[in-house]
């Protein structure tokens, strides 16, 4: 029955009972793929999957999935768009309820849908300008009009555009997770901050400075917000050996890249803190009460700890955009956008209704890329090798 769980007795073709199962079956073009599909639900197990596995391999024309190839048959069967794929790809990938919210929309086909709306757009006024090469010069006055209207319509587009180019960088972030560095002198307790803030013992904590070597990675969700956050090498320029000196060139570097950096000093005010990173003091403990304004910590009484995660999650959330919802999660968007922007920018300034419409198309091509609808292989290689086998 179409769309039906049904549980069926699975046996192999000499009459042998592999499983009792649900089966779906999804006549095209009514499925995930748009092609017919059915679905065998399984008791599970490594003998139960093994024996049907078996069984489907004889079948002449049966194989596995390749990884992403559900996908790029619904792609292929214009289920999906490639946004669409690539919000999907970033569904499943996602661990933090920012990060699901965000792909869901784009999987739902939320810029899809602003893409379809530029397209519409885009084809009135290329065909606008396409009429008006048809006006001679007694009907200068008409066209001048038109070419007006257009210019409006064309400015309104590449603004929209850009408002939603401009919000990328968020969006990517949110995408792929922060990167926090956590520096510090040697001993400053950057280790025992990692293992407070994780909740549980991931770097190994000593007296002796110097502990830390290598980059140490936990990941947190920040208030929705998914961060990796690095403990590193504590930064001294005598260090005990090439060993330490490596840590502490990794330290640098990674910060350098960071999206924040969160630098622990054990004593005074972290004067010595690289600019724009966020100062604590640790072992709160230890010191008198300092001013106030002053993030301080201890990893031993858990004092200053909730303070610290409300700010970090502060900033992760101004560091993501929180709450603007942004449509252009990825590198790929960013650039057809960005060039369909370009055109109708060129095409705004064109006084020559030849040249403008020759523009206007080149915009419509970069939407193409956009979502797909131009074929273009490379890309799609690139999209859809993202999946995991099954999907
Ligand atoms: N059993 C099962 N659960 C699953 C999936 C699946 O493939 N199988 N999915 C796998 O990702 C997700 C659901 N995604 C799906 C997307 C589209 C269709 C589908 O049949 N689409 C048809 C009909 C739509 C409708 O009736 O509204 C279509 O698009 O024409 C099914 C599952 C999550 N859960």
């Amino acid at each position: 029955m179409p769309r039906r769980a049904t549980l069926k007795r699975l046996r192999a073709p000499d009459g042998c009972a592999i499983d009792d199962a649900l089966v779906l079956w999804f006549p095209a073009p009514a499925s995930f793929t748009g092609e017919d599909v059915a679905e065998l639900q399984l008791t599970g197990g490594t003998a139960v999957v093994a024996a049907l596995l078996r069984t489907l391999g004889d079948i002449d024309g049966l194989r596995p999935a390749q990884p992403g190839e559900f996908a790029r048959r619904a792609f292929d069967n214009g289920k999906l768009d490639l946004t669409q794929a690539e919000g999907l790809a970033d569904l499943i990938d996602a661990e933090t309820e920012a990060q699901r919210r965000q792909a869901l929309r784009q999987a739902s086909g939320g810029l899809k849908a602003l893409a379809e709306d530029w397209h519409a757009r885009l084809l009135g006024v290329l065909g606008e300008t396409e009429a008006s090469l048809d006006f001679g010069e007694d009907e200068e006055d008409v066209s001048a009009r038109l070419v007006g209207d257009q210019d409006a319509q064309i400015a309104c587009l590449a603004a929209e555009i850009e408002a939603h180019l401009g919000r990328y960088r968020f969006a990517e972030r949110l995408r792929r997770g922060l990167t926090i560095v956590l520096l510090g002198a040697p001993n400053a307790g950057k280790s025992s901050l990692v293992n407070a803030l994780a909740k549980r013992d991931v770097a190994i904590v000593s007296p002796e400075a110097g502990t830390t070597r290598d980059l140490i990675e936990v990941h947190l969700d920040l208030g929705g917000v998914a961060a990796t956050l690095v403990d590193t090498a504590g930064l001294r320029d005598n260090t005990a050996g090439v060993v330490e000196a490596e840590g502490v060139r990794r330290a640098r570097a990674r910060a350098d890249d960071a999206d924040l950096v969160l630098f622990l000093c054990a004593e005074g005010k972290g004067e010595d803190a690289p600019p724009g990173a966020l100062v604590v003091q640790s072992k709160a403990d230890l010191r008198p009460s300092g001013e106030r304004g002053t993030l301080r910590v201890s990893a031993v009484t858990g004092e200053g700890l909730f303070e610290l995660e409300t700010v970090l999650i502060d900033h992760a959330r101004t560091l993501t955009g929180w709450g603007q919802d942004a449509t252009i999660t990825h590198e790929r968007q960013r650039s057809a956008l960005a060039g369909c922007r370009d055109a109708l920018i060129e095409a705004g300034g064109e006084v020559d209704a030849v040249l403008r419409a020759e523009s206007l198309r080149l915009a419509m091509r970069c939407l193409g890329q956009l979502t797909g609808r131009v074929n273009v292989e490379d890309i799609l290689d690139v999209v859809f090798r993202r999946f995991c086998i099954g999907k």
